[in-house]
């Protein structure tokens, strides 16, 4: 099926015609990754995302046969609910990627009970400081006022979770557009992966990465193409 390649020097845009091609596409060059990171250093690190977006990339990334025993799946963010919660990104996680092969991958959420956003943020930044970093493969998701993870433009203190220095892996977000408090990995722990991938769909999707990428105000998934240590892979499908 065609294929649209366009790049520059912060991304790589892979454009495909339909989204189930697309979903088999991102999850083959995920698996190869994942298998290529197990073959080097003996695990493999995936942070994904959550939303509507990515669930038939999970379920193709789901049936692809790789030593899924050795491979730790993250989140990119969480909303503050329990995984029983339907806007839980653990429970979409759970139902759609955590399946087939797959279900034998180890899974390290980030939402826990806390009094605060903040005490949840601060001690998922104790635990996941023992996982193997840097991530092997991180995947993005956007939405169409550019945040990415959850680097909502309107976020209290935005430029701390786009800081592409920070030592921190968890912070806490409070966005007036996010709905509930997010936990995010930083910009600085997403930028580092060996793979970003960026999946978005739809004509909106497009024409907001088109926006971002444009000389404007800069929107934060601009911040993470300006800091990604290789360029982003965009996989788009109308
Ligand atoms: O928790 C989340 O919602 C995601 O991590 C978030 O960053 C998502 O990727 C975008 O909001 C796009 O969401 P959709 O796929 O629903 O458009």
């Amino acid at each position: 099926m065609a294929r649209e390649q366009l790049n520059s020097a912060a991304y790589s845009w892979n454009g495909f015609a339909g989204r189930q091609e697309l979903a088999a596409a991102l999850a083959g060059h995920v698996a190869g990754r994942l298998t290529n990171a197990i073959a080097e250093r003996g695990t493999g690190l995936l942070a994904v995302s959550g939303g509507t977006t990515p669930a038939k990339f999970f379920a193709a990334l789901s049936a692809i046969p790789i030593a899924w025993d050795r491979v730790i799946v993250t989140l990119v963010d969480e909303r503050f609910v329990p995984a029983s919660s339907p806007r839980s990104n653990a429970g979409l996680v759970a139902a759609n990627l955590l399946q087939n092969a797959a279900r034998a991958a180890r899974f390290v959420p980030l939402y826990h009970e806390a009094t605060s956003i903040e005490d949840a943020a601060s001690s998922d930044n104790a635990a996941l400081q023992s996982l193997p970093w840097p991530l092997d493969v991180v995947v993005l998701g956007m939405g169409p006022d550019g945040h990415t993870a959850s680097f909502f433009p309107d976020a209290d203190d935005l430029a701390t979770l786009l800081d592409p220095s920070s030592d921190r892996i968890v912070l806490p977000v409070h966005a007036a557009s996010a709905g509930e408090p997010r936990l995010t990995l930083s910009l600085a722990r997403i930028v580092n992966a060996g793979f970003i991938a960026l999946h978005i769909e739809g004509e909106d999707k497009r024409t907001a990465f088109d926006s971002a990428v444009a000389p404007g105000p800069r929107k934060p998934i601009r911040a993470v193409l300006d800091a990604a240590h290789k360029p982003v892979e965009v996989f788009w499908a109308p």
